[in-house]
């Protein structure tokens, strides 16, 4: 079946591939998870670390029958140093693991579950019976194995159970409920004929710029697939919007206002909308958004809600329990605390001083590392610290918020992100959600008005376990945040301001407790 090639000081053939050690440089690596490749696939000659692998590896190749099989790269999984491959259901012939050893992974993957019979997390993409065609989109989008959070959030999602998601900026958790509202829609497709084609998933997010990203990467995920969306944000023609939807499509993607005047002005069919999402609950659920959010859940009958963020409180957790039956809580990571990979540097500035401050940083080829996103508290203060900087350094600078056209916004978001230019200053549209995968620095020019928004716009300096830097500028002003920023601070083990930790505002508070936002229990399956 398989040969073994260096086996002195353990014959046992490895079952699972966790139970493989990782490669040594210069050592085979196996060609689906990359730890050491001990054995050779009789069928492919391919360097394999365990029976499970090498199943996946011939069920991939008998999938891929019209697509050449390459050998994937080392999978890079970015939070804890390991990745495990759980229950297949494509792969019978693999003995299944005891609750007891699915609760370890879970522990060593950082992946918390509260709620009753919780599926097992998954191996990969080609599990859950996902159409393969979406599978291949995955691997060409370089997906080439689930990050923990998708791991564990894909097949809960599959099983119809509401969720409500915990994890880390920048870890993935988009694909995770993009991934089956795809699957879930091309199942319909095959079974209802052309004319019936109300929409059947929602996702909802607070920012056009993120509404746009998400519908961009549900395309990409998508093609292929009967499947079509519908992008339902302000500023662009309303007239359009609904065009799209009568003439068939199976994922709206919107923000709360538009959706709701979109759903008031026209008669939409939402009966079989099954698969309600909320990216960025926590502030699709606060004041401001939490009527219209709540409108459109109470237009839909019974949906599957699942919910997202990197912050998450337990107010949101009540809210949720009290809405939806047989939930599941799922935390990967370190969520409600900023993302490690990200260096926090705060510095003590005066207000008259920033200015002065953020040229001489811009300008110093040892610390500004572009492209660069500057955060700023309001839309006047954008526009006149973007014209400010280009003056003073000589960059072309620009700025986003809200007061923007849609096809402003649209056009500066693409200039900044193809590179053309390098500095963007914004308000908090671009500070939760945002992929800006180029983009290794923040500087927070303001403070934002809550450690939750601080921990997203610090989130933006890093994706997928990537390092990067967050500057920030504080001063007296932002006192009210000087308890929670410097115990923040103190866990990540970064440099606390000597003006901070001395001030009265920030002695109130106990900096020996660490901020508990995981969930309470781990793995109770
Ligand atoms: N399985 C995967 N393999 C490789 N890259 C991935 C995978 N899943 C997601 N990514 C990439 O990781 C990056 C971060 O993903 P995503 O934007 O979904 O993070 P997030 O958890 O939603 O973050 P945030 O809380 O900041 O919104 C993206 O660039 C995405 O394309």
């Amino acid at each position: 079946m398989y040969s073994v090639k260096e086996s002195k000081h353990d014959l046992r053939v490895k079952e699972r591939c966790f139970e493989q050690r990782e490669a040594l440089p210069g050592e085979p690596r196996c060609v689906i998870c990359g730890r050491y490749g001990e054995y050779i696939c009789d069928q492919t000659d391919d360097d394999i670390c365990s029976v499970e692998c090498k199943t996946a590896l011939l069920a991939r190749i008998a999938a891929e029958t019209k697509i050449p099989v390459k050998a994937p790269a080392r999978v890079k999984v970015p939070f804890g140093d390991e990745s495990f491959c759980v229950r297949d259901n494509n792969f019978p012939d693999i003995p299944s693991l005891h609750a007891s050893q699915i609760a370890s992974l879970r522990n060593k993957l950082d992946i918390c579950v509260k709620g009753e019979a919780i599926p097992d997390p998954i191996m990969c993409f080609s599990s859950c019976g996902l159409p393969e065609k979406l599978v291949h989109n995955l691997d060409a989008a370089g997906y080439t194995m689930p990050t923990p959070v998708q791991m564990q959030v894909i097949p809960a999602s599959i099983s119809n159970r509401s969720l409500l998601v915990s994890a880390d900026t920048g870890s993935g958790k988009t694909a995770s409920f993009l991934v089956p509202i795809i699957a879930h829609c091309s199942r319909r497709e095959l079974q209802q004929s052309e004319s019936k084609r109300g929409p059947l998933a929602i996702v909802l997010a607070p920012t056009r710029e993120l509404c746009l990203q998400v519908e961009d990467q549900a395309k990409v995920l998508g093609k292929g697939l009967p499947f079509k969306t519908a992008l339902v944000v302000g500023g662009d023609p309303l007239a359009q919007q609904i065009y799209r939807i009568e003439n068939g499509v199976e994922l709206i993607v919107g923000t709360p206002g538009r959706l709701i005047d979109l759903l008031m002005k026209h008669n939409v069919d939402l009966t079989d909308v099954s698969v309600f999402v909320l990216d960025e609950v926590d502030c699709l659920l606060e004041r401001g958004f939490r009527d219209q959010a709540m409108q459109i859940f109470r237009a839909l009958s019974c949906p599957q809600v699942m919910m997202f963020s990197a912050t998450i409180h337990p107010e949101i957790e009540k809210l949720s329990n009290s809405l939806l039956n047989n939930m599941i809580h799922i935390s990967c990571g370190n969520p409600g605390k900023p993302n490690k990979s990200v260096r926090q540097v705060v510095i003590w500035v005066e207000s008259k001083q920033k200015k002065q401050k953020i040229f001489e940083i811009i300008k110093s080829k040892q610390h500004f590392k572009p492209p660069a996103v500057v955060f700023v508290s309001s839309r006047v203060g954008a526009d006149l610290l973007s014209e400010a900087i280009t003056a003073a350094t000589g960059l072309e600078v620009i700025s986003i918020h809200g007061e923007k056209t849609m096809k402003e916004r649209r056009e500066r978001l693409r200039r900044f992100l193809t590179g053309e230019v390098s500095v963007v200053v914004c308000t908090g549209v671009l500070g939760r959600g945002m992929d800006l995968v180029k983009v290794h620095q923040v500087i927070l020019f303001d403070m934002p008005n809550s450690i939750d928004e601080y921990i997203h716009q610090v989130g933006r300096a890093s994706r997928m376990g990537k390092e990067g830097v967050a500057i920030v500028f504080v001063n007296e002003e932002d006192r009210k945040l000087f308890g929670e920023l410097a115990q923040v601070l103190k866990t990540a083990g970064a440099p606390i301001p000597r003006e901070l930790s001395n001030s009265k505002f920030t002695s109130s508070v106990s900096l020996g407790t660490d901020r508990k936002r995981k969930l309470s229990s781990r793995a109770h399956s």
